[in-house]
């Protein structure tokens, strides 16, 4: 079976990055990510992304680059962390998620991240060391 991907989305905006704390389910509920989700059969990771950040966050925004690391979700699952800007509207826990917070590159160890994207947050740390703080 060709494994499934989901694509969480690093958005970034005025030197922080948006962390998402899940409501569901229970296994992950009260946990920290990079909101997104599983690419629908035929959609690039892109595609994925865009889409489901306007789902859960109500906002537009653009994937940028896919940052180092891939990992097992579970058996066919797969997940990839993305890069994303946002273009238009201010983020809102909409679906899926119960709380947001931007973080700044001191900030990134705050919160209760999933293992997996734990291990981004080096990669997270230089997008934002990149970014003007305007
Ligand atoms: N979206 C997202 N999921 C993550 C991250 N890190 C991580 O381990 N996961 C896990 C949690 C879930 O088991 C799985 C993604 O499922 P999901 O629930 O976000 O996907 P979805 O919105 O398309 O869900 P569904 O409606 O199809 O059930 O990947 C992350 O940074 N973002």
């Amino acid at each position: 079976m060709e494994n499934r991907i989901v694509v969480g989305g690093a958005l970034v905006h005025q030197g922080r990055v948006l962390a998402a704390r899940r409501s569901a389910p229970a296994e992950v509920a009260g946990r920290w990510e990079f909101p997104g989700g599983k690419a629908e059969p035929g959609e690039t990771p892109q595609q994925a992304l865009e889409r489901e950040l306007h789902e859960e966050l109500g906002v537009r925004a653009r994937a940028l680059a896919p940052l180092p690391g891939e990992w097992l979700v579970r058996p066919g699952l797969v997940l990839r962390i993305w890069a994303a800007e946002l273009l238009a509207g201010e983020p809102h826990p909409l679906q899926d998620h119960d709380e947001l917070r931007w973080l700044g590159p001191a900030e990134l160890a705050e919160v209760d991240w999933l293992e997996h994207d734990r291990e981004v947050l080096p990669a997270v740390a230089a997008l934002l060391a990149d970014v003007p703080t305007g």
